[in-house]
């Protein structure tokens, strides 16, 4: 059977026919309008505390490039924000286009960014990821968007791990890695009770969109943009 993808046949508008929660009353992205937000004194700071020892690999697996790390202790974690208890790294992802107008998935005031950097995380009160990703409080996704702008050398290590996973399925040693090296200078935030943005879009994420963009060049977005559409064409 054809997989889900991004295509006329099997994109976002046909992944209900396959996963019916995408009618659910949790579905992300959103658009989020700041004006409309509410101030939550509750909230805590965001802490992230990340081993760089723990990063593992590159994968392409068609839909993104994904670095995978090693969540088996709680080395790499996520803590405060609107979350209780600890949430640990499980991988990073982007979501782009095919153009500089279109790519991230959640938009502010119905503005797209380039790029969206998704940091995703799992509740320790469950004993995997697979499990955490069922239940309503089972993951944190940290969104960081990108804009185009200055070079960004933090991106350099992954863009250039880029070019030997070039196919949908290949994947790479990506060692020694601090995904916090990616975060802009403020880690304020809007929150919002989510999903997975993707099949099968469980209603369980806590999304945590930070509101400063972190920046890449047009060269290195533009090569970005190349080999993304090889791999993913395939
Ligand atoms: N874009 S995002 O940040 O919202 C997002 C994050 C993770 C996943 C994912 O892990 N999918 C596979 C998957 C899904 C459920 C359970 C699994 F075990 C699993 F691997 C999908 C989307
Ligand atoms: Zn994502």
């Amino acid at each position: 059977s054809h997989g889900w993808g991004y295509g006329a046949n099997n994109g976002p508008e046909k992944w209900g026919e396959d996963f019916p929660v995408a009618n659910g009353p949790r579905q992300s992205p959103i658009n989020i309008v700041p004006k409309e937000a509410q101030y939550d004194s509750t909230l805590k700071s965001l802490k992230l505390k990340y081993d760089p020892s723990n990063a593992k690999g590159i994968l392409n697996n068609g839909h993104s490039f994904q670095v995978d790390y090693e969540d088996d202790a709680n080395s790499s974690i996520l803590t405060g924000g609107p979350i209780s208890g600890t949430y640990r790294l499980k991988q990073f992802h982007f979501h782009w286009g095919a153009s500089n107008d279109r790519g991230s998935e959640h938009t502010v005031n119905g503005i797209k960014f380039p790029c969206e950097l998704h940091l995703v995380h799992w509740n320790t009160k469950y004993p995997s990821f697979g499990e955490a990703a069922s239940q309503p409080d089972g993951l944190a996704v940290v969104g960081v968007f990108l804009k185009i702008g200055a070079a960004n050398p933090r991106l350099q290590k992954v863009l250039d791990a880029f070019d030997s996973i070039k196919t949908k399925g290949k994947q790479t040693v990506f060692a020694n890695f601090d995904p916090k090296t990616l975060l802009p200078g403020s880690l304020d935030f809007w929150t919002y009770d989510g999903s997975l943005t993707t099949p099968p879009l469980l209603e369980s994420v806590s999304w945590i969109v930070l509101k400063e963009p972190i920046s890449v060049s047009p060269v290195q977005f533009g090569l970005w943009g190349q080999k993304a559409d090889q791999s993913l064409k395939t």
